[in-house]
């Protein structure tokens, strides 16, 4: 079992995805959501990269989410709140989103054998999901606007943390993640908000959403996209 980091949307170029399993990283928020509301109810989310495509969705059923620079598209149902996802309103329901970078992340992973999506609210069972599967692994961070950020590679990094003594490191972007992450390992919550995308977001005053997008293992679902929805 191999493991790779691919630290933004345009380095995925370089990564062979075929026979291996992407997790999607957007920790801030587009995967928090995600793993917020599957772990709830929600019966599955349709990522798409798209305004237009999530308002046909809209038409036919669907509620409509998401964002572009972090607020509510206008006529949608809902935002880019984890909380939101979490909602009884939502329950049962068939939910499609749209966001800046994580759902263009997912898009770009079609080539992959598996599409998974991960986030410190899932991180445990996302490490004994790659573990019990053995197959080779690529960390796809979504980062912001195509570059880097740092809570994608912190949550890249707490994966390869878990995974130190069963998957080979192929190369110093790898290692550099882990290292990152244990270096800040005592204090995420801390390092994740002074991150570039959290002073972003807390600016729009959803500072509520930045501490819930750094608990660990709130639950225990492992999204996995399947005929473009994700299910469980
Ligand atoms: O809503 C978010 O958290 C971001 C918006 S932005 O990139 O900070 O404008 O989108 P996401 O796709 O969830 O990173």
């Amino acid at each position: 079992m191999k493991i790779e980091v691919c630290y933004t949307p345009e380095l995925i170029k370089q990564f062979d995805l075929k026979g291996k399993i992407v997790v999607v990283i957007d920790v801030l928020r587009a995967t928090s959501c995600m793993v917020a509301g599957m772990g709830s109810g929600v019966e599955t989310i349709r990522p798409v990269s798209s305004i237009e495509a999530c308002t046909e969705l809209g038409a036919k059923g669907y509620i409509m989410a998401g964002e572009r620079g972090g607020k509510k598209v206008e006529h949608f149902n809902m935002g880019n709140s984890p909380f939101e996802y979490m909602e009884d309103a939502v329950r049962g329901k068939k939910v499609a989103t749209t966001t800046t970078n994580g759902t263009k992340a997912i898009e770009l992973s079609a080539d992959a054998d598996e599409i998974i999506v991960g986030a410190f609210l899932n991180l445990s069972a996302v490490v004994n999901y790659l573990e019990n599967k053995g197959k080779d692994i690529v960390l796809f961070c979504a980062g912001w606007k195509g570059r880097y950020n740092l809570e994608d590679s912190l949550f890249a990094g707490a994966v390869c943390n878990g995974l130190r003594n069963t998957a080979a490191f192929e190369d110093d972007a790898t290692l550099s993640a882990l290292f990152l992450y244990q270096s800040m390992k005592d204090d995420l919550s801390y390092y994740i908000s002074r991150s570039n995308h959290a002073a972003r977001l807390s600016s729009f005053g959803i500072l509520r959403d930045i501490e819930y997008c750094a608990k660990i293992d709130e639950f225990s679902v492992v999204p996995k996209l399947l005929d473009d929805h994700l299910v469980l």
